[in-house]
């Protein structure tokens, strides 16, 4: 999807003082920011996280998922890394909005997992669309990356927009009790990078 550029603000964080950068998709009116840390115009891959939306995990503390703890760990690599951007995208629930994930978390209540309940409720198990991306980055010119994801899928989708992906930078942080069998699925069905016995000290 098309995105234009809006306006920049300062965003301090407990992890450093970012700049937010706001774009819009004309034709949905979604709103998506990148928040950016260090400089922009240099040939150096940046450190990089794609993060989509997870209203429960990144801001209401879920320990379904392992999102709230995916974001905090990138925004502090950045921060400890002194460059880098994350950007931050408005497709909550893999695509299909709020109230259809808590359908789809009421139905994993009842024992469907991850990819079944996306399919029970007529939606295929990842919606996304990640070519939003290609204007922001471009916008900011940034044309590599060190990209921090787990996601097969996410690094196919940027490389095919012609985004350079020198580095893949695993983030395995967060499994816990109430998302071990989300993670399992990831893992099983969506073909995600995860080994069995993570290492969650984020040290
Ligand atoms: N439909 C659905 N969406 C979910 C569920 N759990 C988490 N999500 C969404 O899954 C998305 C997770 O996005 P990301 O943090 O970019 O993670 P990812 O694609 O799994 O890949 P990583 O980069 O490895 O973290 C967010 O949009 C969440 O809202 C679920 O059970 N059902
Ligand atoms: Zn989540």
């Amino acid at each position: 999807m098309a995105v234009r550029y809006v306006q920049t603000c300062r965003l301090p964080t407990p992890f450093g003082v970012f700049d937010m950068h706001g774009f819009e998709e004309p034709d949905t009116g979604k709103e998506h920011v990148a928040l950016t840390l260090g400089e922009l115009d240099s040939d150096e891959p940046m450190l990089a996280r794609t993060h989509s939306e997870c209203l429960t995990g990144d801001a209401l503390y879920s320990m379904r998922c392992d999102c709230g703890y995916q974001l905090e760990e990138a925004l502090r690599s950045i921060a400890r890394e002194g460059r880098g951007i994350l950007l931050y995208l408005r497709q909550e629930g893999r695509g299909i909005g709020l109230l259809n994930k808590i359908r789809a978390y009421h139905l994993q209540d009842q024992g469907a997992d991850t990819v079944e309940a996306n399919e029970k409720l007529g939606f295929a198990a990842d919606l996304r669309d990640y070519s939003m991306c290609r204007d922001m980055l471009s916008h900011l010119g940034i044309s590599s990356l060190k990209l921090m994801t787990n996601n097969p899928r996410k690094v196919a989708a940027l490389q095919s927009y012609g985004i350079d992906i020198v580095e893949r930078v695993p983030l395995h942080v967060g499994r816990n009790p109430h998302n071990e069998g989300y993670l399992n699925t990831k893992q099983s069905k969506l073909g995600h990078w995860l080994e069995t016995h993570q290492d969650d000290d984020p040290a």
